[in-house]
């Protein structure tokens, strides 16, 4: 954060601290993101702060039913797994490797499920076996936010929300310098008349790297 200026490094630092104090420790996470580095999986998980947050959404909703798109080594998983009793979360992995770390990470976590595949394939099949959940969770694959979203809601049950990572990150990825950026995520949400949806910003202090700092998700409530 070095050629930021001062009272941003601090308040960055600050933030990154208060984050940390305020965490309780989880042995099964702990071992999971070393199982993680072990097994050269990319450091692209939530942050802890940020599963906290989700794990309260779903405590606030009472949830007992999550789809996650996107598992990696099941860091987010495990967090939506511990978050409330009797909950039971689905998640769809598309790398093998990744898979696999995630099945060694949860295991012995008797409320998990995951699909091997891409969720294009995937989330339509759940849709077909008349699955319905309390929360879905959009984290994989940025090139496909809007087919991913408008699958959730079809998932989604009425007052359940969906929750879309990376969006503000998303829209900064255009090829070329001055290219415009792909707004289609965002004019289909607004557009949706299933939903209520906002986009909140987020400065993400536990990225080391300047450029990935600042972030924005979307939440939305189905109608
Ligand atoms: C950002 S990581 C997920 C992080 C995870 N939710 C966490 O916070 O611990 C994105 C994951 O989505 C997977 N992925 C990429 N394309 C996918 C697709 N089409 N369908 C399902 N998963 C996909 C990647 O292999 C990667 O493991």
């Amino acid at each position: 954060m070095s050629d930021l200026p001062p009272i941003f490094s601090q308040a960055f630092d600050r933030s990154l601290d208060a984050q940390t104090r305020i965490l309780k420790s989880s042995s099964r996470l702990d071992i999971a993101v070393a199982n993680c580095t072990k097994n050269d999986i990319p450091s692209i998980a939530i942050s802890p702060s940020q599963g906290q947050y989700l794990a309260l959404l779903c405590q606030l909703m009472q949830a007992k039913s999550v789809l996650e798109v996107g598992t990696l080594g099941g860091y987010s998983t495990i967090w939506f797994a511990e978050s409330v009793p009797g909950i039971h979360v689905t998640s769809i992995e598309f790398s093998p490797k990744h898979r696999d770390v995630a099945l060694e990470n949860t295991k012995g976590l008797d409320n998990v499920d995951i699909h091997l595949g891409a969720a294009a394939d995937i989330m339509p099949k759940l849709a077909e076996d008349g699955k319905v959940f309390d929360f879905v969770f959009i984290d994989a694959n940025w090139d496909q936010q809007a087919l991913y979203f408008d699958l959730a809601v079809s998932v989604t049950r009425k007052g359940g929300a969906i929750y879309v990572d990376n969006v503000v990150r998303n829209l900064l990825d255009v090829p070329e310098d001055g290219d415009e950026a792909d707004w289609s995520l965002i004019e289909h949400v607004k557009n949706d008349e299933r939903v209520n949806a906002t986009l909140m910003p987020t400065l993400s202090t536990l990225k080391v790297d300047v450029s990935a700092l600042v972030d924005g998700f979307l939440l939305a409530v189905v109608k």
